[in-house]
C-alpha cells in the first residue's frame, strides 16, 4: 500500500470517531518516547471471520499498533501472513487453535473480540446467545489468565448479553476491572451519523450524534436532539421517528440486503476500528477522547448502559450522563428498560450457570 493510501485510511478514522472526531491525532512530539507513540499489541478474537479479516486490515494500518495477533479456531496463518505483508507499523502474528490462545493473548493491551456465529434473516440478535455466551465465556476465560490487565471490546452479540457475561466470567477469576470492559456500540453511532447526515443535509464528516442504551431494538437509543450540526431547516417529528427506527433497525437492514450470508461485516470493521483508535488514544494520555459505549454505569438504574464515556490512561475515565433529552427520546429510554435488564440478567445468570 502507498503512503498515499495509509495516509488517506489514518485521515478516515481520525475524522471517524464518536464524540473526538474534531481531536486532531497527537502530533509526535507529544511522546515522550523520542516523537514514537508506545508499543501496544493488540490482539483479535475472530480474526478470520467476516469481520475479524477487515478488522484485521485496519488495526494494521493504525499507526498506534506495534503488535497485532490474530487468534481464530481455524484460517488465521493465511490472514496473518497476508495482512503482514503491509509496510505499516505492527508486526503481525496469526495464532489458530486453543492451544495457541495463551501466547496470542500474552501481554495484550487490547483485546477486541469479533468471534462468535451472526444472524440470517429472520433471527433477532438475542437467537445468537446459546452459542456466543459460550464462546465469549472461553474466551473470557483465557483473557484473565493470560491478560487480566488488557482491555476488552466486546463485539460479538447480543452484546447486551455478552458484556454482563464477560463481566462475570472476570469477576470469578478475580479480574474484573469495570473501567476495562466495552461493549462496542460505534456502528450504532456510524449509522445515526450516517442517516442524519443525509436527512439534515449537513456534511456528514462534521456529524455528532449519541447513542445510548444497549445494542438490539429499541435498547438502541438515538438522541437526535443533541445532533449537531443542527439541520438547515428543522427535522419534523416524523423525520427523527423515521431517522431512529433506521438506525435501530439498522443490522436487520444489512442482514436482510445480505440474505442468509451474514450480518453487517465490513461498516462493522470500520466501526471496531475507529473506537478501537479511541481506546488507545486514550492509553496513551491524549485528552478528550470521548465515545459512546456499554459499560457499566450508574447512568440510569441498570448496572450496564451505553452513553458516552471519556477514554483515558486505564480505559473508562469517565461515565458521561445523558445531557437534554427530548419527550420522544424520554419515552424510548423508559421504553427499553426492561428489554435490557432481562438481557443483562440473562447474561449473568447464564456466567453463574458453569
Ligand atoms: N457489536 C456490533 O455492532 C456487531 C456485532 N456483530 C457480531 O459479531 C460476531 C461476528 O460476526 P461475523 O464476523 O460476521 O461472523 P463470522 O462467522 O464471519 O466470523 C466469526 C468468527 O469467529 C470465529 N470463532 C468462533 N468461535 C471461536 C472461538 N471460540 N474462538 C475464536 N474464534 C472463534 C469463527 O471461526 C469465525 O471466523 C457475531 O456475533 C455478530 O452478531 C456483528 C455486527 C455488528
Ligand atoms: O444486526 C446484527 O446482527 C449485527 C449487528 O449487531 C449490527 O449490524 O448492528
Amino acid at each position: 500500500m502507498s503512503s498515499a493510501m495509509r495516509r488517506l485510511v489514518g485521515s478516515a478514522l481520525k475524522n471517524a470517531s464518536s464524540s473526538s472526531f474534531k481531536t486532531n491525532v497527537m502530533p509526535r512530539r507529544f511522546y515522550s518516547s523520542g516523537g514514537s507513540p508506545p508499543p501496544r499489541k493488540v490482539v483479535v478474537l475472530g480474526a478470520a471471520g467476516g469481520i475479524g479479516q477487515p478488522l484485521a486490515l485496519l488495526m494494521k494500518l493504525n499507526p498506534l499498533v506495534s503488535k497485532l495477533a490474530l487468534y481464530d479456531i481455524a484460517g488465521t496463518p493465511g490472514v496473518a501472513a497476508d495482512v503482514g505483508h503491509i509496510n505499516s507499523r505492527a508486526e503481525v502474528a496469526g495464532y489458530m487453535g486453543e492451544e495457541q490462545l495463551g501466547t496470542a493473548l500474552e501481554n495484550a493491551n487490547v483485546v477486541i473480540i469479533p468471534a462468535g456465529v451472526p444472524r440470517k434473516p429472520g433471527m433477532t440478535r438475542d437467537d445468537l446467545f446459546n452459542i456466543n455466551a459460550g464462546i465469549v465465556k472461553s474466551l473470557c476465560s483465557a483473557i484473565a489468565k493470560y491478560c487480566p490487565e488488557a482491555i476488552v471490546n466486546m463485539i460479538s452479540n447480543p452484546v447486551n448479553s455478552t458484556v454482563p457475561i464477560a463481566a462475570e466470567v472476570f469477576k470469578k477469576a478475580g479480574t474484573y476491572n469495570e473501567k476495562k470492559l466495552f461493549g462496542v456500540t460505534t456502528l450504532d453511532v456510524v449509522r445515526a451519523k450516517t442517516f442524519y447526515a443525509s436527512k439534515a443535509g449537513v456534511p456528514v464528516e462534521e456529524v455528532d450524534v449519541p447513542v445510548v442504551g444497549g445494542h438490539a431494538g429499541v435498547t438502541i437509543l438515538p438522541l437526535f436532539s443533541q445532533a449537531t450540526p443542527k439541520p438547515n431547516s428543522v427535522l419534523s417529528e416524523e423525520d427523527i421517528k423515521a431517522l431512529t427506527k433506521r438506525t435501530q433497525d439498522g443490522g436487520t437492514e444489512v442482514v436482510e440486503a445480505k440474505a442468509g450470508k451474514g450480518s453487517a461485516t465490513l461498516s462493522m470493521a470500520y466501526a471496531g476500528a475507529v473506537f478501537a483508535s479511541s481506546v488507545l488514544k486514550g492509553l496513551n494520555g491524549e485528552p478528550n477522547i470521548v465515545e459512546c459505549s456499554y459499560v457499566q454505569s450508574n447512568v440510569t438504574e441498570l448496572p450496564f448502559f451505553a452513553s458516552k464515556v471519556r477514554l483515558g490512561e486505564k480505559g473508562v475515565e469517565e461515565v458521561l450522563g445523558l445531557g437534554f433529552l427530548s419527550e420522544y427520546e424520554k419515552q424510548g429510554l423508559e421504553g427499553l428498560k426492561s428489554e435490557l435488564k432481562s438481557s443483562i440478567e440473562k447474561g449473568i445468570k447464564s456466567a453463574s450457570e458453569n
